[in-house]
């Protein structure tokens, strides 16, 4: 049988080599085609092979009625629509270690060429000019990197910042002091970071969490004459702010390969001497392009010739036979994975999982990688799946325990997530309640009966008479509507909590507002 294969972005023809190799495979290559033109030939294909030009959006995937296939030749899949491709049962692959080495590499040229005005020297002298006053530079040496974001390439970065003798702290949200210690780097908190570099790279996903978070806050906290770099992803910066910093001073460089909008013309930022820039290249070396190709086409072939693919993004993992069973735990699982990453902020050492009931009869891995992906989503995003979630906690040192009893109090079966971290441990039980669907039945030790779903404010008080009121006044000034409220305490005039299902997100500011109030002392917003 022969399968059409699109290659919509510019490949490595050395890279794609295994997918000319295999036999039954049809290749076509065409880098031209707008998104609507995509959109009307999709349909003949079964494969698709993308860099980060093409935007496989939604519409795309709905007339992709015989793609079986994403291969995505790089790391980040944020120009692919996956839930689209997941709910057409179409499964991504990516390339996630090829261009590290490339993107480090990058990182380093840029932090270079920032410290010693290369372009701007480069650009002057092209222009006929021996000037040797206005590109005076600073050394690296002795100077501190704040590295946020220390996955593949941020560690990467790390380790040849040192190499240039300069002093490294990171802040990654599953870094240890023991990891840094180790790495022989500083480790501290994302403020830390900003207050004590000289140059700032950030090398973390652009997720909901990481949008902006180098905004005006984050440099009012940073030294004045920080330099910053972003080879990661545009949007990590906000770019206004950024424009803002450098024109007052606080910023004395930027190093830009990356952009809220790509391509990245005729913006305000590039008029400025401050800021270098290149066009997304992090990824662009005959190397990284070659390696990259290499692993995408690998598992396309392994795709069509019936074997399994190396690096899934999407790929659903479970047996029909054991999915019969454990499938309808599944979104339960993962959620109360989200809320316990939501109720406590502090790094994952351990995860336990206790399986109770008719539960423990069957192999229930596929909820534990469940349990596990809703914990690391928050700050891995698209990056971890159910596939590779377990390796992901592997990477980051967080051990992962399967507990299991044939025997339950109360309920039929009973899934109990636990977090130990090293300001101690956080619990949530859950279960399938019959005929009514999923519900939270217990917050670490307090018993409560939640809808695993929408926006949930968990709020910890001291049990003292108004505080209930004072919250339901707030919550009602700002205009926040509550639909369910349960209350627990461990005694009276003691150690309470207030769970609350409300009928939009609360914002950062509202949160705030509660925390100010009297005897309330924690506020978590977890939206599932
Ligand atoms: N410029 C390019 O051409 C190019 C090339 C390759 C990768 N990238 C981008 O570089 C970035 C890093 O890629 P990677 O392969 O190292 O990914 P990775 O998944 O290995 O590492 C990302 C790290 O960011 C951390 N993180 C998540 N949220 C955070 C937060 N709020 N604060 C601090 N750290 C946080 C994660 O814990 C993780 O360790 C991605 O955005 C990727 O798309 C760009
Ligand atoms: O395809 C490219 O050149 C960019 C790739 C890079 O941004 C990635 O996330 O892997």
């Amino acid at each position: 049988m022969a399968f059409n294969i699109l290659i919509s972005d510019p490949l490595s023809e050395e890279g794609i080599y295994p997918l000319r190799q295999a036999e039954g495979l049809n290749i076509v290559i065409d880098t031209e085609s707008t998104t609507a033109e995509l959109a009307s030939k999709i349909g003949a294909y079964d494969a698709l092979l993308v860099r980060s030009q093409t935007q496989v959006t939604r519409e795309i995937i709905e007339k992709a009625t015989n793609l079986k296939i994403i291969g995505r030749a790089g790391v980040g899949v944020d120009n692919i629509d996956l839930d689209a491709a997941t709910e057409h049962g179409i499964i991504v692959v990516n390339a996630p270690d090829g261009n590290t080495n490339s993107a480090a590499e990058h990182t380093m040229a840029m932090l270079m060429a920032l410290a010693r005005k290369i372009p701007q020297a480069f650009t002057s002298l092209k222009n006929g000019q021996w000037d040797r006053k206005s590109f005076i530079g600073v050394e690296l040496k002795n100077k501190t990197l704040g590295v946020v974001g220390l996955g593949r390439i941020g560690a990467e970065v790390a380790h040849r910042a040192k190499g240039q003798r300069m002093n490294v702290i990171a802040y990654d949200p599953f870094l240890t002091e023991e990891k840094a210690k180790k790495m022989g780097i500083d480790f501290g908190t994302v403020e830390d970071v900003l207050k004590a570099a000289d140059f700032i790279t950030v090398h973390t996903p652009l997720l909901k969490e990481t949008r902006h978070m180098i905004n005006k806050e984050a440099f009012d906290l940073m030294k004045a004459g920080v330099r910053i770099i972003n080879c990661a992803r545009g949007g990590i910066i906000d770019e206004e702010a950024l424009y803002d910093a450098i024109i007052s001073k606080k910023v004395a460089g930027a190093a830009l390969d990356v952009f809220e909008e790509e391509p990245f013309v005729g913006h305000k930022l590039l008029t400025l001497p401050e800021v270098i820039a290149t066009p997304h290249l992090g990824a662009s070396t005959y190397e990284a392009q070659q390696s990259v190709a290499v692993d995408v086409s690998i598992d396309v072939v392994n795709f069509f010739s019936g074997k399994a693919v190396r690096n899934p993004v999407n790929l659903p993992s479970v047996s029909n036979e054991v999915l019969a069973k454990i499938a309808p735990f599944f979104d339960l699982a993962e959620k109360m994975g989200v809320f316990l990453s939501r109720l406590q902020n502090a790094v994952i050492e351990e995860i336990n999982i206790h399986y109770a009931g008719d539960l423990a009869n069957f192999d229930v891995r596929p909820l534990t990688r469940n349990t596990v992906k809703g914990l690391l989503k928050r700050n891995l995003g698209s990056h971890v799946n159910d596939v590779n979630a377990k390796l992901l906690a592997d990477r980051f040192g967080i051990k992962v325990n399967e507990h299991k009893t044939t025997t339950t109090k109360g309920f039929l079966n009973l899934i109990t997530v636990e977090i130990v971290t090293e300001k101690g441990a956080r619990r949530v039980a859950g279960t399938l309640l019959n005929g009514l669907g999923p519900r939270i039945v217990k917050v670490d030790d307090y018993v409560v009966d939640v809808v695993p779903e929408g926006h949930l404010l968990f709020i910890r008080h001291w049990d003292q008479p108004g505080a209930i009121g004072r919250v339901g006044t707030l919550l009602a000034q700002e205009n926040v509507n509550i639909a369910t409220m349960q209350v627990g305490r461990s005694a009276s005039g003691g150690d309470a909590i207030m769970m609350l299902s409300v009928d939009n997100h609360v914002e950062t500011s509202e949160v705030n507002r509660l925390k100010e109030l009297t005897d309330i002392y924690d506020v978590k917003v977890i939206d599932l």
